[in-house]
């Protein structure tokens, strides 16, 4: 029978049937970071369980990490504990960490692509929802919570419910303009932040075919958000030749083997979905969220919606989001004073993605006005070095922008960098939760790179695409 790459994977790394009706799954690679590990650790210990399969487990330190000053010990004790947790129980345990000294440090979900360590056909887990993202590389990639990280710190298998897949087709050309993330934010516009609970998403169709693999990661990141575990595209050329040569790829002579596995567990061409859903490229415009979960956005241009537009189960979010954010019914987000500009998470955090601003920012007359605090923050340590090599950090800083170090930072602010009292933050991250930037009242705008930075040069949302004359 013709069959999903989703339904192939599983099936290959299934132990056994469990008499819940789970599966017990073997997981290729684990990722861990300094927020959901240690009490995993804690938990083994105190069991006295050793971690089964070291080779298969790699850490890094992003959320707590200080984009600004990194000295040791951190100024957050609490930070500082977290950090030396993490720094005692890889050592212990024998697991690679990419410390910040190692020059490969940086957020999980972008370190792992880089490394090579993200291969198709794998199944790869991290306590953190966004590894989705790793899906971009045909390989079944998701969240776990910390006793999961337990589970397969001790056996490197959990176990795991069957997923339905829907293909999420998108055909035709993005117009100029028109980005990675706001396919991804078109997509859970249209399908809502609860419409792929139960589901792996298979992101098909022209649009992910002529992607690159940091656009294709930028879509993946964000399936959660739209409630699927797991995103994924079928790996193709475009996939090998980003792993060709990366520190944990197979090395040369081992890449035609690995290429004939990776292309086996591709999708059939006749394989069976639970659901189909088709989108017309065209269709997508610039997306910006102006509310307080990420379905609720707009295109740049179009007015906010009515509480009227929205079922009754709905009608009481809707009126939440409107009160917390400030913004009426029937306006339009152009024009909006933006205090706050951040370049940078797992989402967005990607050499790419600075690349396309530093594109359309370097021949700007403009600059981040005094009333704007702009901020680019690599994904990584790699990804900062190679902007250095460029120059690149110069033009942000002749700009008006703070180059920092690389982590989480401002995604989600369990480190310093946090907006104050109710400002307004352009944000290329994945989540507008109330209070999600680190001020209780804090207010997020998701948007493209591109969008966010004609916010930091003009103080307002704008359309980058007059701001810039794109197209
Ligand atoms: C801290 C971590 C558990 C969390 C997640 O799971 O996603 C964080 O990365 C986030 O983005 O909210
Ligand atoms: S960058 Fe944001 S979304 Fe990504 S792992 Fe860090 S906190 Fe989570």
């Amino acid at each position: 029978m013709a069959k999903n790459l989703y339904n192939k994977v599983f099936e290959k790394h299934t132990v056994k049937k469990l008499s819940s009706g789970q599966y017990q799954l073997f997981m290729g690679l684990h990722m861990i970071h300094e927020v959901t590990s240690p009490q995993a650790f804690d938990m083994i210990e105190e069991r006295g369980l050793n971690v089964r399969y070291p080779h298969r487990t790699f850490a890094t330190v992003d959320h707590i990490i200080p984009t600004d000053n990194q000295a040791r010990p951190l100024r957050d004790t609490m930070a500082e504990e977290m950090f030396n947790a993490l720094e005692t129980n890889t050592a212990a345990n024998g697991i690679e960490f990419f410390n910040t000294a190692s020059g490969k440090q940086g957020i999980v979900h972008i370190i792992a692509p880089e490394q090579g360590l993200t291969q198709p056909g794998m199944t790869i887990c991290c306590g953190d929802s966004h590894t989705s993202t790793h899906g971009a590389f045909g390989s079944l990639a998701f969240g776990i919570g910390t006793s999961q990280v337990r589970d397969v710190l001790a056996t490197q298998t959990l176990a795991a419910a069957k997923l339905k897949v829907r293909r999420v087709e998108i055909n035709g050309t993005l117009r100029p303009g028109i980005y990675a993330k706001d396919v991804a934010l078109f997509i859970i516009n249209r399908l809502g932040v609860k419409g792929g609970v139960g589901f792996a998403y298979e992101y098909a169709g022209d649009v992910f075919d002529n992607m690159t693999m940091d656009e294709r990661m930028t879509v993946c990141n964000m399936a959660i958000e739209g409630g699927a575990r797991i995103g994924y595209v079928n790996p193709d050329q475009t996939t090998y030749d980003y792993l060709a040569g990366r520190p944990y790829a197979p090395s040369e002579e081992k890449m035609n083997d690995a290429i004939s596995y990776w292309d086996s567990i591709r999708s059939d061409e006749n394989a069976e979905y639970d659901d189909v859903v088709i989108y017309d490229a065209n269709n997508i415009e610039p997306f910006v969220t102006w509310g307080i979960a990420p379905d609720q956005s707009v295109a740049v241009n179009a007015c906010l919606p009515s509480e009227d537009d929205f079922s009754d189960n709905d009608k009481p979010l809707i009126k939440e989001a409107y009160e917390y954010m400030a913004f009426t019914p029937g306006e339009k987000l152009i024009g909006k004073d933006v205090d706050v500009a951040f370049i940078g998470s797992c989402t967005n955090g990607r050499l790419s993605d600075f690349e396309e601003v530093i594109s359309l920012i370097k021949d700007s007359e403009l600059k981040v006005p005094a009333s704007v605090k702009a901020l680019i923050v690599p994904g990584s340590q790699e990804v900062r070095q190679e902007l250095i090599s460029k120059g690149y950090d110069k033009i942000f800083e002749d700009k008006g922008f703070e180059f920092r170090e690389a982590g989480c930072s401002m995604c989600l602010a369990m480190n310093p960098d946090k907006l104050i009292g109710n400002q307004i933050c352009a944000s290329t991250s994945n989540r507008n939760f109330k209070g999600r930037q680190g001020s209780s009242t804090g207010r997020t705008l998701l948007m493209s790179p591109a969008m966010v930075a004609a916010a930091a040069l003009t103080g307002k949302v704008v359309d980058a695409r007059e701001t810039f004359s794109i197209g």
